[in-house]
């Protein structure tokens, strides 16, 4: 039985707590062994009020444990917040019990305020994508991994596939997604096959494919990342996932990943020069991508990143704007990242040959294309609309 009850919170609302306050109320009876009608209990005898008195002083010591637990997780939960937040990162992480019950009378009841509840898409994503992942560890836990790592196909060269698609076609080079849902945009594709639409974006000149791995938010799924893996394709492959933990790396590298996006929005800086060293120990290329000038300057102050992605669209309010990138590449971080030879990824938002002319302009050498490509009855057909030619060599 579970009750829900609103109330209006006093007008000098502590942080974390919404003015409309929903509580979920739950009888404590599992703590209570149900007593046997004529039993000794019903006949009140001291035997029994003594049983009893014990029985509630263990439930009360589980509840102080329990408890106890609870409110250092999330102790330790806002502390990783307040981390995060101190470089700018809004995404908030997954409370690892949410808050603690309190117990009121037979009752206990979570309070759900803006401290449990995911505030946009992108924190959603994230805190599923902890559930989720906690889950897959279980199953097969890092030394399994590790194990299953001296069977994974070679890594092939992601940068280098760019690169070269660059020098010979004077265009960015394509890293062509292979996507059939998204929040934003509903399901893309009703008919699709992954490694079908592969084949046709690596025979239209892709240089490398994205492959959407969450199957919640996407429909996507590491079955199709290793399918494609298996079927000859050349193209080295993007793992599109929501990375919170470095175990996803060593995952994704079994299933035959050649590169992985690593999102700074999610990922504290120290998060991030940790997942680059175990990408680069496994091979792999970490694509890390930024959103506005402020994770740009954070990515930027992190030794060895070589790939960087800007993405047009906020992954917050879904708002898609390509001049994001052109302002973001500009001045002083425009000619760092010139010094330092990074190679730039123009993504999201890129339908014509003049939004490709574009980010190139602002000095993108690969776009990373979904949409506009991935819903045209042949994808082949819809790369060369998108460069307006034919970039296949
Ligand atoms: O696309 C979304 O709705 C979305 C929502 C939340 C997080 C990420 C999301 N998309 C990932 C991407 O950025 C795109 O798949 C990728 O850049 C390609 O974009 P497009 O060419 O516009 O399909």
């Amino acid at each position: 039985m579970e009750a829900s009850i609103s109330l209006r919170a006093a007008a000098n609302t502590p942080t974390r707590v919404v003015a409309l306050q929903s509580i979920h109320l739950k009888p404590r009876l599992r703590f209570f062994k149900p007593t046997p009608v004529g039993s000794s209990m019903a006949h009140n005898t001291p035997l029994s009020i003594q049983a009893q008195k014990s029985e509630l002083k263990e439930a009360s010591a589980e509840i102080t444990e329990r408890d106890a637990l609870k409110i250092k997780e999330w102790e330790v939960g806002m502390f990783q917040d307040e981390v995060a937040a101190s470089q700018g990162i809004k995404i908030r992480r997954r409370p690892p019990t949410g808050p603690p019950l309190h117990y009121v009378g037979p009752f206990e009841f979570r309070i759900q305020n803006e401290g449990n509840t995911p505030r946009n898409i992108l924190e959603e994503i994230v805190w599923h994508k902890d559930l989720e992942v906690s889950q897959m560890k279980e199953r097969e836990p890092l030394p399994v991994l590790k194990k299953a790592l001296e069977n994974a196909p070679p890594v092939r060269d992601f940068i280098g596939a760019l690169k070269t698609a660059n020098l010979q076609t004077g265009l960015p080079g394509l890293i062509a997604e292979v996507k059939k849902a998204s929040p934003s945009r509903g399901v893309l594709r009703e008919d699709f096959d992954p490694v079908e639409i592969a084949k046709a974006y690596e025979k239209g000149g892709a240089a490398c494919l994205s492959v959407l791995t969450d199957q919640k938010y996407f429909q996507g799924g590491f079955e199709n990342l290793e399918k494609i893996r298996n079927s000859g394709v050349k193209c080295p492959l993007l793992c599109k996932e929501f990375v919170i933990d470095a175990w996803q790396i060593y995952f994704a590298r079994t299933k035959g990943a050649d590169a992985i996006l690593l999102i700074a929005a999610v990922l504290p800086d120290l998060d991030i020069k940790y997942m680059t060293k175990i990408c680069k120990l496994l091979g792999l290329t970490p694509l890390v991508e930024v959103h506005d000038e402020r994770e740009m300057d954070r990515v930027l102050g992190i030794d060895g990143i070589e790939l960087i992605g800007i993405n047009n669209r906020n992954l917050e309010t879904f708002k898609v704007d390509i001049s994001n990138t052109k302002n973001l590449l500009q001045g002083e971080r425009g000619r760092i990242i010139q010094e330092r030879g990074i190679i730039v990824v123009g993504e999201s938002g890129l339908f014509t040959p003049a939004d490709i002319a574009y980010v190139q302009e602002a000095g993108v050498k690969a776009v990373l294309v979904g949409e506009s490509i991935v819903k045209q009855d042949d994808p082949t057909k819809g790369i060369i609309g998108l460069f307006g030619k034919d970039i296949s060599c």
